[in-house]
């Protein structure tokens, strides 16, 4: 018998399955956010649908004698529109900066935490390793329509209010975003007006 692809399929149908499902969560997130800016509900929904990349990544980060040198996941910055992640709860480690101090986010039993993503606005975060314990994570980035254009909103913007990012194609942006990352660079700073 062939233990090892009975493993994969169910491995496999698992992930489908999650995935479908919190790109629920993702949908109602999306609508959510367009009616708090005051946008068409479908606004970001209708650029995060039809030909829009997912991406799940799996993450173990075993313990580690030394995290004050180690760290688990430098600062960055998740790529696309909206990432979701499920973590071990107990086993600290993801923290969120915010007016420049870090902030440890807490996992609780069956919660998953809601990251918004860079084309819309992403906080930067970050991963410490754990001395004692080890941690996994299962985060799926919901990204967009590779077919959209990532610009300001043009309902966000009037004569008070000029866009301060310059337009970049979808296609372009998945193209660089990870050169920029693993450089230590922001490809959102290239496109500053
Ligand atoms: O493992 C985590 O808790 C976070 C991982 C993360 O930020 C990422 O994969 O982008
Ligand atoms: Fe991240």
């Amino acid at each position: 018998m062939n233990m090892g692809f009975e493993r994969d399929h169910f491995y496999r149908d698992v992930l489908l399955q999650y995935a479908s499902r919190t790109k629920i969560i993702k949908d109602c997130i999306m609508g959510a956010l367009a009616n708090l800016l005051e946008l068409d509900e479908d606004y970001f929904i209708n650029r995060t649908t039809t030909r829009a990349r997912a991406l799940a990544r799996l993450g173990y980060y075993p313990p580690c004698p030394r995290p004050d040198l180690v760290s688990g996941f430098k600062p960055h910055y998740d790529g696309g529109a909206l990432s979701i992640l499920f973590v071990e709860e107990n086993v600290g480690g993801l923290q969120v900066l915010r007016n420049g101090k870090w902030y440890n986010i807490l996992a609780k039993p069956y919660t998953l935490l809601i990251n918004i993503a860079e084309c819309i606005e992403s906080p930067p975060h970050r991963v410490l390793t754990n001395a004692e314990k080890e941690r996994t994570s299962v985060a799926i980035f919901y990204g967009v329509d590779v077919e959209t254009v990532v610009e300001p909103a043009p309902g966000l913007l009037d004569e008070k209010r000029l866009a301060r990012f310059k337009k970049i194609k979808a296609e372009d942006y998945y193209g660089t975003v990870f050169g920029h990352f693993r450089q230590g660079k922001r490809l959102i700073n290239t496109l500053i007006i």
